[in-house]
């Protein structure tokens, strides 16, 4: 199994969970690459293999600033991504009332307009509810490995 992380941080949290979910790769016989979201766009997505967006949200509800480019071409460059399966690891902060987790949500909104499918549930790593946000996405990963080995 193939997976690239593609990663959206801006003070490395997001980077972190990406490094310690790699390091997971052997748990659940993946190769798993990460690559942060910097300059990237949609043709990422024309890679084979599943994808797990880890990113956090800053501003108000906003997608991190390395995010930027890839989330406005899933606009500017639209195209059916019906191949891809993804899930989402959503770094956040409850503190934050209505913007809560808006990164993840709009990252997670736009793939499944254009048609890729999210296998699982959120991996939601809330500041204000972990203290142990690395242990908690690895513990998901092994699910969602698991989930991703039943979707065709
Ligand atoms: C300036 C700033 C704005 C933030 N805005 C939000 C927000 O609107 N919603 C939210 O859920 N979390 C928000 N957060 C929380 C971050 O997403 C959270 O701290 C995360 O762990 C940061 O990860 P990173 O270092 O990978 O960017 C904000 C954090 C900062 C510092």
């Amino acid at each position: 199994m193939q997976i690239t992380i593609l990663v959206g941080s801006v003070h490395g949290n997001a980077s972190a969970v990406a490094q310690a979910l790699q390091m997971a790769a052997d748990d659940i016989a993946a190769q798993i690459t990460v690559l942060p979201m910097d300059g990237l766009g949609i043709a990422v997505f024309d890679q084979p293999g599943a994808f797990i967006i880890c990113t956090s949200t800053t501003g108000s509800g906003d997608v991190p600033d390395n995010a930027q480019a890839l989330f406005h071409s899933l606009d500017a460059q639209a195209k059916y991504l019906g191949h891809v399966r993804f899930g989402l690891v959503a770094l956040c902060d409850s503190s934050y009332g209505d913007s809560f987790m808006g990164g993840g949500k709009q990252f997670d909104e736009r793939l499944r307009d254009l048609g890729a499918r999210r296998v699982g549930e959120v991996c939601v790593l809330d500041t204000m509810e972990t203290s142990q946000p690395e242990e908690d996405a690895v513990a998901w990963l092994k699910a969602w490995a698991v989930q991703l080995a039943t979707v065709a």
